[in-house]
């Protein structure tokens, strides 16, 4: 028996062999006029869309399937009598299988200056309405969205495998579709952070080996229109597939080296910095950031914000590292690093750092947080001297790098820093205190720790930590203030003769 098809596709490629199929398996095409168009060029027998409707498409195209004797046709059940007599009484035939791609809306937002009017006239009505319509009737109508599964769709034609699982899967894909076009559109119209309902899409663009752990799953999706400075446009050059938890190193190390305007390495494990340099040079950085700390680095990814040149990837070349990630290698340094096979060498070329419209989000159970990044970090000249000791030039320059460094380490976050790197870094536990012996122990046998400041990332609760800092030769220490203890922590910077320094914004990392 003959069935009927119709096919309306903005993206063409493909449809005439489709239809070509479709024919010697007795469907009768109805089309659209560019597609019926595209078909007749290519010799296909199709029935334009009018032939059903006896409407001309009208309004440059708005309005051309929207008519009952196409929606009847598509939402009518074969098992309803009533149904089925509706039809026969408005002369109505049923359609058996929908083909539909949608206008290209998110290619049109994505040209250069484009205007409203152009965005406004490539959302489609029509094609949404004809995919939704038959993916609710998919137990009695095919419906297809994707060019790449009309091969799939003949195979499981031929093998009369076209049950209700098939089925199901064809109408579940066209609701994504629909979904994250109307996303798209949403995003694209609305520039509210937080609206009443938060419609995210992203598109899925790797399966990952593995999640965080052997035992779990993962994938990795990205934005349709990723940020430009992101992880989603970095380019692997070389090494194996890149796992869940380097990606997450990946994009914190990105975010950190984003916030440095001269030449800066940082070296990320679990989403941490366990070492960050700058320099005039950016070998130099790379020294500081790998002095650090020489044991944590093992097994990290670092970020430059500068091209990995020789002398650089000499040094990289003779440790173990996960990933490096730059602008840009030289020649020789690319040549050199790839011979080693574990490591993934990746490039993010448009160094334009972090987006400020871009917004975080974490999953909870039951829903997500989101809110606008952490993106500032406080000028010295902003600082407030809070005791009798005031800060030589050399202390300022180290406690302004130490309070930048430390607004990317985890809560509770302590580091301890000269002008241009970090000496211990002490993050993640509990208590403030814990932080500050962490930090401290990691830094005190450092040739530059007679120039070491200490920096917190949130107020100090009580004054043990100054006391623990000034009994550890440190001798300028800043940190957000605001506790309600705050005259205990400067008594005891007063007390050791000490410099304490507030910034007045925290920088609380989770
Ligand atoms: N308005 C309508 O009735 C309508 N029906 C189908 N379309 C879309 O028109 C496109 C195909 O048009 P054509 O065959 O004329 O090139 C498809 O992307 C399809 O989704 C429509 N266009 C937009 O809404």
């Amino acid at each position: 028996m003959t069935k009927l098809a119709v096919l309306s596709v903005s993206d063409k490629r493909g449809i005439s062999d489709f239809a070509k199929q479709l024919i010697q398996r007795d469907f009768k095409i109805v089309s659209t006029g560019g597609t019926f168009e595209e078909l007749k060029k290519n010799g296909v027998d199709a029935t334009p869309v009018e032939d059903i409707t006896h409407f001309k498409e009208m309004l440059d195209g708005r309005v051309k399937t929207l008519h009952p004797n196409v929606f009847g046709g598509i939402l009518a059940k074969r098992d309803n009598p009533k149904h089925m007599k509706q039809l026969k009484e408005n002369h109505i035939s049923t359609i058996d299988l929908v083909c539909v791609n949608l206008y290209p809306f998110k290619a049109t937002i994505q040209k250069p200056n484009v205007s409203e009017d152009d965005a406004l006239e490539n959302i489609d009505i029509g094609g949404p309405s004809m995919l939704r319509a038959a993916a609710k009737n998919y137990h009695d109508v095919f419906v297809i969205t994707d060019p790449s599964d009309y091969k799939d769709f003949i195979e499981h034609y031929d093998q009369k495998d076209t049950g209700d699982t098939y089925r199901h899967h064809l109408a579940a894909k066209v609701f994504q579709t629909t979904a994250a076009y109307d996303a798209l559109i949403s995003k694209y119209l609305s520039n509210d952070p937080f609206p009443d309902k938060l419609t995210l899409t992203y598109e899925k663009a790797d399966v990952m080996r593995y999640g965080e752990n052997s035992h779990q799953k993962a994938a990795y999706y990205k934005e349709p229109i990723p940020e430009t400075f992101s992880l989603a446009n970095a380019k692997k050059l070389h090494g194996k597939k890149i796992s869940y938890n380097n990606m997450c190193d990946a994009d914190a190390a990105l975010r950190i080296i984003s916030e440095y305007k001269e030449p800066a390495v940082v070296a990320v494990k679990h989403r941490s910095p366990c070492g960050i340099g700058t320099d005039d040079t950016l070998y130099k950085a790379w020294r500081r950031a790998y002095e650090s700390d020489t044991m944590s680095i093992f097994g990290g990814i670092v970020a430059f914000n500068r091209t990995v040149d020789l002398d650089v990837a000499k040094d990289l070349h003779k440790i173990f590292l996960e990933i490096v990630i730059a602008p840009k290698f030289s020649d020789d340094a690319y040549k050199l690093l790839a011979e080693k096979k574990n490591i993934r060498l990746m490039t993010v070329e448009d160094f334009t750092g972090i987006d400020p419209h871009h917004m975080d989000e974490v999953s909870l159970l039951g829903g997500i947080l989101r809110q606008t990044p952490d993106l500032t970090y406080e000028a010295p000249s902003t600082f407030k001297i809070v005791t009798k000791a005031q800060p030589t030039d050399e202390q300022m320059k180290a406690m302004a790098f130490g309070q930048h460094a430390v607004k990317n380490v985890k809560s509770n976050a302590v580091v301890v820093t000269t002008g241009n790197e970090t000496l211990g870094i002490g993050a993640g536990q509990p208590n403030r205190i814990d932080s500050a012996k962490i930090a401290i122990h990691k830094a005190i046998n450092k040739p530059d720790y007679n120039h070491a400041v200490m920096a917190s990332d949130a107020f100090f609760p009580m004054d043990d930590c100054v006391k623990y800092a000034a009994t550890h030769d440190i001798k300028a220490i800043v940190e957000p203030g605001g506790s309600i203890r705050d005259k205990d922590s400067i008594k005891m910077a007063d007390h050791y003769g000490i410099v304490l320094a507030f910034t007045g914004v925290r920088h609380f990392k989770h």
